[in-house]
């Protein structure tokens, strides 16, 4: 039986590479800024937050390594969070593993948190870890939708697509990040999952294993800065934490 007293080695590893297209042209996602400060440094700090991360990895846009240290080094954190940098790749499940390789074999619960997602709240990073240390392999932070869901069969851009089905609500989950899991077994299902059969997230991949992930709830404010008109509410979000919490 494992000893509740002994602590638990954990990280975060911080996928940072993607480009943001869909965000529109400019600077890589994650180095674009949000109340003046760049998104990546908003998700290293809220994964600092955390008093059980002792060590942060962030994955760069593969030419952007160099930069990326720099601008952290600009934001230093509490001495107690070591923080690493690394190149990423061409898709997010490369990016991850190339983080994952960048793990000491002493850490045993890890995170994989969106560079997109700057704004998630302590509490909800916390509720993640205490789920995995509880004994989940895979925890995911999610919400209830909004909106009903369709199915359809997909057709040129144009043409009317007819659908298929639309699944029960009350069923479906809308997933967020930080994921977390034990190292062994992430690792694992990044092993055995090959590039272009890979799932748009880290438990899907643990799914495929067989492996047990588990649902925990997530929060409104680890929304996903992917399109326009989430930067406008990220900044909302953001300035009536400045003007309310002291967060800086
Ligand atoms: N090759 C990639 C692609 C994505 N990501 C990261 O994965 C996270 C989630 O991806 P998303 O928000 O979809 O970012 P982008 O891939 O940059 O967005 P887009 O598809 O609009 O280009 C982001 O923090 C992004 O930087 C990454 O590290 N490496
Ligand atoms: C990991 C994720 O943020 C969970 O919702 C999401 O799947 C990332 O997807 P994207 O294709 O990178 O937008």
């Amino acid at each position: 039986m494992s000893d509740p007293s002994r602590p638990v080695r954990t990280a975060a590893v911080i996928p940072a590479a993607g480009r943001g297209v869909r965000l529109g042209p400019g600077t890589p996602k994650a180095l674009r800024t949000l109340g003046g400060t760049p998104m990546l440094v908003h998700a290293v700090r809220a994964m600092a937050a955390s008093r059980a991360v002792s060590l942060i990895v962030v994955v760069a846009p593969p030419d952007g390594a160099a930069e990326v240290g720099r601008l952290l080094h600009e934001h230093p954190l509490a001495e107690r969070t070591d923080l690493v940098v690394v190149p990423g790749g061409q898709t997010r499940q490369e990016s991850v593993q190339l983080g994952l390789a960048a793990l000491p074999d002493t850490i045993e619960v890890v995170l994989v948190h969106d560079a997109a997602r700057p704004l998630v709240p302590a509490d909800t990073v916390d509720a993640v870890v205490a789920a995995v240390r509880a004994g989940a392999p895979a925890v995911v932070p999610a919400l209830p939708l909004a909106d009903t869901v369709k199915q359809v069969e997909p057709q040129p851009p144009g043409t009317p697509e007819p659908v298929v089905g639309t699944p029960e609500r009350a069923l479906l989950r809308a997933v967020q990040t930080p994921q977390g899991f034990d190292l062994a077994t992430l690792r694992k299902a990044h092993d055995i999952v090959v590039e272009g059969e890979g799932a748009t997230d880290d438990a899907g991949l643990v799914e495929r294993l067989g492996s047990p992930v588990v649902v925990v709830p997530g929060h409104e404010e680890a929304f996903k800065v992917t399109r326009p008109l989430d930067l406008v509410l990220a900044e909302a979000v953001l300035a009536r934490r400045r003007a309310t919490d002291g967060y800086v």
